[in-house]
């Protein structure tokens, strides 16, 4: 594998599925596969799960790892091409990429949508430029409309705990203070559309997501009715998607809070998250200390998806 920026880019899931899982039974299998590779981490936005989870899965493989905060410290980076630099950005992004691809094997770039224009979101203009001059293999750490760390993460937790075959998931839309990116759901669907589960999706109108996610999604406006029955609640905020509503908060509807009363609905319910987590916004207190949440060993398996990828990567080097 060269880059890792969506969930084609891992192949067959169940083989994706099955080096997890050998990972997960023995962390330290590959530790010479790392010897002498340096991963470089750069993040744009902050991170506690994904900087952590990261650096663990790359010391598993005995690799070393550089970090970068670029708010905090580095140069303020211009991302536009053609622009006349008399203002507060220091360095461009042009230079900023290829000298940062010297000093490392591997990049992973956090980078969210910056909801200032859509079309450079969707094109996910930041990744796709490291991954042009930077010469090195890229993987996104989430980048503008996606987050495949967290969603292979999230995919093998619910292989772990599922019961059934076929279980029912449904991604329930919760309110947040913050116009919060699509990232998390986009990604969350394309992963959900790539297994056989019985996938829902449910949110106020105006929240639907890019169409090219959704797939064949059922989509229920009924949040109480999309519950019934489900085996999996992943609770998202998302801002809206869909025309003037770009990035915009539609509602702070607390009804759509997932609570007690929304998991009673369930098949006894896992509920999950991908954290951090606004408590009493999206989820109250009760359900997420609930035994059924398994918001911990989600976030554990960050270190797993991590290092399923970076081996993959790392196999693939030259
Ligand atoms: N990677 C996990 C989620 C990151 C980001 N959440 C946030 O920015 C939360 C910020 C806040 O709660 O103020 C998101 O939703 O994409
Ligand atoms: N879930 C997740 O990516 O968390 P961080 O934003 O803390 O990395």
């Amino acid at each position: 594998m060269r880059h890792f920026t969506n969930v084609n880019d891992l192949g067959d899931l169940k083989a994706a599925l099955d080096e997890a899982f050998e990972i997960k039974k023995d962390r330290f299998k590959y530790v010479e596969l790392g010897r002498n590779k340096t991963l470089l981490m750069i993040f744009f936005n902050s991170s506690l799960r994904t900087r952590l989870s990261t650096q663990k899965a790359a010391m598993n493989l005995g690799m070393n790892v550089i970090v970068l905060d670029v708010n905090q410290g580095a140069w303020k980076l211009e991302t536009e091409r053609g622009v006349i630099m008399d203002g507060d950005k220091t360095e461009h992004l042009l230079e900023a990429i290829p000298v940062m691809g010297c000093y490392c094997d591997i990049i992973g770039v956090r980078s969210f949508a910056q909801f200032q224009n859509k079309t450079d979101d969707y094109n996910e203009v930041i990744i796709n430029q490291f991954i042009k001059y930077s010469g090195r293999p890229v993987f996104s750490m989430e980048a503008a409309t996606r987050h495949p760390l967290q969603s292979f993460a999230d995919l093998i937790t619910i292989e772990e705990y599922k019961k059934k075959a076929r279980p029912k998931v449904v991604m329930t839309w919760a309110p947040h203070p913050r116009a919060l990116p699509q990232a998390v759901p986009n990604s969350f669907a394309e992963w959900m559309n790539a297994t056989d589960y019985d996938f829902v999706i449910t949110h106020p109108e105006g929240y639907e997501l890019d169409p090219k996610f959704v797939g064949n999604a059922k989509v229920e406006y009924d949040q109480m009715k999309a519950l019934e029955g489900a085996d999996f609640v992943y609770a998202k905020n998302w801002s809206g998607y869909a025309g003037d509503n770009y990035g915009r908060v539609i509602s702070k509807d607390r009804a759509w809070t997932v609570s007690a009363a929304h998991m009673a609905v369930t098949n006894n319910a896992y509920f999950m998250h991908c954290l951090p987590v606004r408590r009493n916004m999206i989820v109250t207190d009760d359900v997420i200390e609930s035994p059924q949440s398994i918001v911990i060993p989600e976030a554990a398996n960050r270190e797993i998806s991590a290092q399923v990828v970076l081996k993959r990567i790392l196999e693939g080097l030259e």
